[in-house]
C-alpha cells in the first residue's frame, strides 16, 4: 500500500489557509482520498474561523505529555497540535491535509522526508486588509501577526506555493488542483541510455498512474521530490520497459535530479510559458521591449518552450534585432549571470570580435595594462574555428582553467589575468542558446553585443574596449558595418553603464607571424622583450590598445600620454615581468615550444604578396594539429606587401607528428593562402 502524503498548509496569517481548507474540505473530504486533521487549539471554541478541538492551556500540555500531537507548536500566545492519528490515514493510504507553521516544518520534516509544504501566498497589504475585515483578533494582535517571522524552509522540504491573491473561489480551485497535481506520483527509474542536453522522461504506455498519451506533444513535465525537480519532454515506452507505476529518465537529466531509483516523484505538465504571445511577435517581426525580452528569456531557461519555439525565436532574433532590442536583452542577459565586484573605478576589459589568425593583443595588453597598475581581470575563449583562442596560447604558459575564486585572487596578486571563460560567467542561458544556434550557424554580430556586453558586465568592468577587425574574409565584411557595430556597441555599452570604446581595425591579413597556441605565445614574449624578430603588427596593435585603455586612467588621461606610457612599460621590461606575475599567480607550465617537426612552403614564383588568405592559413594550421596540438602551427616568414624570390619562404608548417606535418604540406601544396602578384618591374 503507498502510504498517503502529508499535506501541511502554512502561510502568513491572513493569506487565508482556513478558507482555502474550507473549500477543499468541501470538494475533497467525500472522496475518500483525502482527510483533514481537526487541530486542537487553547482557543475558545466560539472564537470563529476553523472547527479546532478547544482546550485550555492544562490539557494541551497533558494531551502533548501524552504523545497525542504529530507535531505541536505556539503562536500568537496560542498552543496548536496535530493529532498523531494522523499517521494511522497516511498508513491506510489517504492523503492527509493539515493548517500547519512555517516554523515547525523541519521538525515536520525530519519525520516525514515526503511531508508537502504548502505555502499559501497572498500580498502583505491584503494581509492587513483581511485580517481587519475578519474581526477576529485585536488591532495589536493583528500588528503582531503581520510582523512575525519565522525561519526560511529547510533545504529538500518540497514546496507547493499557492497564490490565494484573487477571488475565495480561484483560490480554493488553485489550492485544491496542487493537491490533487501532487498526488500524481510515480517511482523514479533510470534508463542506461544517454541524452546528452536533451532531458527525456520515459512513461510506460501501460501507466497505472497517468495517461501517458496525455502527456506527449510540445509541452514539457516537470518532476519533483524532496524539494528537487527537473524538467523534460515526454517519451513513451511500450509496456515492459518502464513498470506501470514508474517513470524513468534518461542518464544526465536522471543524475541532475540527483534522487535514488525508487523515490516517488511527482509529475506536474510544465506551466504553459506566459510569453508566448511576446515569443510570436518576435517570430513574426515584431520588436520586443526589455520586460517582455525577460519574459521570453525567462520562460526559455526554465525550460518551458520546446526547442522547436527556441529555434523560431532565435532565428527572428538573429535576423532583426533594432538598436533597443540590443540594448534590452544585454540588460536581460546581464540578469542572468552574477557580477563580480572588484570595489574600484576602473577594471579594465578588451574583447575582439575576432576572426584573425594570430593577433594574439589580450596577452601583451593584459600585462602592459596590469604593469600601469589598472586591474583588468580578462577571460578569453578556447578555439572554437580558429587555429588558437587566447587561452588556448596562454595555457601554453600557465593553468587557464581558473574559477571565479582563482580570478579574485590572481588579479589581486598581480592586477589582471588571462583565464579561460569556461569556467566563468556563463550562464544557463549560455547553453540554452548555444545548443540551438551554433548548430544553425547564428550568432548575429548585433545579438553578440548583447551576449559579449552581459559577460563583461558580469565580470565586473567598467571600461570595455572592442576590437572589430573588418576584411572580406573577416565576420565583419567593410568599415562602414564595422563602424555601424561600433556605435551599436558604445551605445549599448552606456545603457549598460560601461564606457565603451569600439575599434574597427584591419583584418585583411593575419596579425603576427605565429599561427598555432605556441607559436603566438612566441610572438607574444619577442614582442614583451622587444626582440628584433617581434612581428611589428602585433606591436602597433597592442599600442593602439593600450594607450586608448590607459587614457583612461585619470593620470594620464591623453592618449598621445598614455601610448608613451605603453611604450615605456614594453621597453622598460615591467610589462614582460606582469606577464610573469600573471603566470606565476595562475600556476605556470612548462612552456610548450613550437613542433619541432618543419615542413617550409617557399613560393613557386617570384613577385609580390598580395593577399594572405588568414582561413586557408589556419586550416593548415589546423590539419598539422593545432589547437589540440599547442606545438604545431604556422610560422609567417613572409607578409602582405612583401617582394619575393621563386623559392623564397612563405612560411614554416611545426608539428609534433609526420603524419601531421605531411598532411598540411599536402594542403599547403594545393593552396598555400598566399596570392603573389606581379613584381612592380614586371607589370610595370
Ligand atoms: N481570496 C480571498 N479574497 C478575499 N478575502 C479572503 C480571501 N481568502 C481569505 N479571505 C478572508 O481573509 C481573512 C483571513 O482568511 P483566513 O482566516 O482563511 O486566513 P488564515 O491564513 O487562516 O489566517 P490565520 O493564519 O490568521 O488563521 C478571512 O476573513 C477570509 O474570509
Ligand atoms: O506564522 P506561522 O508559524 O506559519 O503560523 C503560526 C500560526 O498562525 C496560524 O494560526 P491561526 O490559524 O491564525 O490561529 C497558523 O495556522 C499557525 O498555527
Amino acid at each position: 500500500m503507498t502510504p498517503g502524503l502529508l499535506f501541511f498548509v502554512v502561510g502568513p496569517s491572513g493569506s487565508g489557509k482556513d478558507t482555502l481548507l474550507d473549500g477543499a474540505r468541501a470538494a475533497l473530504a467525500n472522496t475518500g482520498r483525502f482527510a483533514f486533521a481537526r487541530r486542537v487549539i487553547t482557543r475558545p471554541a466560539d472564537a470563529g474561523g476553523e472547527a479546532h478541538e478547544a482546550v485550555d492551556d492544562a490539557t494541551f500540555a497533558a494531551m502533548k505529555g501524552a504523545g497525542a500531537f504529530l507535531i505541536d507548536w505556539a503562536a500568537h500566545g496560542l498552543r496548536y497540535g496535530v493529532p498523531v492519528r494522523c499517521l494511522d490515514d497516511l498508513a491506510r493510504g489517504v492523503h492527509v491535509v493539515a493548517n500547519g507553521s512555517r516554523a515547525v516544518v523541519g521538525e515536520l520534516l525530519a519525520r516525514l522526508p515526503d511531508l508537502v509544504v504548502v505555502e499559501i501566498t497572498a500580498p502583505p497589504d491584503v494581509l492587513a486588509r483581511r485580517l481587519a475585515a475578519r474581526g477576529r483578533e485585536s488591532v495589536d494582535v493583528i500588528r503582531a501577526r503581520l510582523d512575525r517571522t519565522t525561519p526560511p524552509f529547510p533545504e529538500g522540504a518540497a514546496v507547493v506555493r499557492v497564490a490565494n491573491n484573487s477571488t475565495p473561489a480561484v483560490g480554493i480551485e488553485r489550492f485544491v488542483a496542487a493537491l490533487e497535481a501532487q498526488t500524481v506520483r510515480l517511482r523514479l527509474e533510470r534508463l542506461p541510455i544517454a541524452a546528452g542536453q536533451r532531458a527525456i522522461a520515459v512513461l510506460p504506455r501501460d501507466s497505472a498512474v497517468v495517461r501517458a498519451d496525455d502527456y506527449l506533444g510540445p509541452g514539457r513535465i516537470d518532476l519533483a521530490a524532496r524539494g528537487r525537480s527537473i524538467r523534460a519532454e515526454v517519451a513513451i515506452a511500450e509496456p515492459g520497459v518502464v513498470a506501470p507505476d514508474a517513470v524513468a529518465l534518461t542518464r544526465e537529466v536522471f543524475d541532475r535530479l540527483g534522487l535514488p531509483e525508487g523515490t516517488p516523484v511527482v509529475l506536474t505538465r510544465t506551466p504553459t510559458p506566459a510569453s508566448r504571445t511576446a515569443l510570436r511577435k518576435k517570430i513574426r517581426g515584431g520588436s520586443l521591449d526589455e520586460a517582455e525580452y525577460a519574459r521570453v528569456v525567462g520562460d526559455i531557461v526554465e525550460g518551458r518552450y520546446p526547442d522547436s519555439e527556441v529555434a523560431g525565436f532565435l532565428v527572428a532574433a538573429d535576423r532583426g534585432l533594432d538598436d533597443d532590442e540590443v540594448l534590452a536583452l544585454a540588460k536581460v542577459r546581464a540578469r542572468f549571470a552574477a557580477r563580480i565586484a572588484w570595489g574600484e573605478p576602473i577594471v579594465a576589459d578588451k574583447h575582439s570580435m575576432g576572426g584573425i589568425p594570430g593577433s594574439r593583443v589580450t596577452m601583451v595588453l593584459v600585462p602592459i595594462v596590469s604593469a600601469h597598475g589598472l586591474a583588468i581581470p580578462k577571460t578569453s575563449s578556447r578555439a572554437i574555428t580558429s587555429a588558437a583562442g587566447t587561452a588556448d596560447a596562454m595555457e601554453t604558459l600557465a593553468r587557464v582553467d581558473l574559477d571565479v575564486e582563482d580570478v579574485r585572487r590572481v588579479v589581486g596578486t598581480a592586477r589582471g589575468c588571462i583565464a579561460w571563460n569556461g569556467r566563468l560567467n556563463h550562464s544557463t542561458l549560455d547553453d540554452v542558446m548555444n545548443a540551438i544556434t551554433r548548430p544553425l550557424g547564428l550568432e548575429s554580430t548585433r545579438w553578440s553585443v548583447a551576449s559579449i556586453l552581459s559577460k563583461k558586465l558580469a565580470a565586473g568592468a567598467t571600461h570595455v574596449v572592442v576590437d572589430l577587425p573588418y576584411g572580406p574574409r573577416a565576420r565583419i565584411k567593410s568599415l562602414v558595418e564595422a563602424t555601424t557595430l561600433a556605435r551599436l556597441f558604445e551605445r549599448v555599452g552606456e545603457g549598460l553603464g560601461l564606457s565603451v570604446e569600439a575599434v574597427p581595425t584591419d583584418g585583411t591579413a593575419p596579425i603576427g607571424r605565429g599561427i598555432g597556441p605556441a607559436l603566438e605565445a612566441r610572438d607574444v614574449i619577442w614582442v614583451l622583450e622587444s626582440n628584433p624578430e617581434a612581428p611589428g603588427d602585433l606591436r602597433d596593435k597592442v599600442l593602439h590598445f593600450a594607450s586608448r585603455i590607459l587614457a583612461w586612467d585619470p593620470a594620464l588621461r591623453d592618449r598621445d600620454v598614455a601610448r608613451r606610457r605603453a611604450e615605456e612599460l614594453l621597453a622598460s621590461g615591467a610589462a614582460r615581468e606582469a606577464l610573469d606575475r600573471i603566470i606565476q599567480a595562475q600556476g605556470a607550465r612548462e612552456p610548450v615550444r613550437p613542433g619541432r617537426l618543419t615542413h617550409t612552403v617557399v613560393a613557386s614564383r617570384p613577385g609580390v604578396v598580395a593577399d594572405i588568405d588568414g582561413f586557408a592559413v589556419a586550416g593548415i594550421a589546423r590539419v598539422a594539429g593545432a589547437p589540440l596540438d599547442k606545438s604545431a602551427g604556422i610560422d609567417l616568414r613572409a607578409r602582405v606587401g612583401d617582394t619575393i624570390g621563386r623559392g623564397d619562404p612563405l612560411f614554416v608548417i611545426h608539428a609534433s607528428s609526420a603524419p601531421d606535418l605531411e598532411a598540411a604540406a599536402r594542403i599547403a601544396a594545393d593552396f598555400s593562402g598566399f596570392t603573389i602578384g606581379e613584381t612592380r618591374e614586371a607589370s610595370a
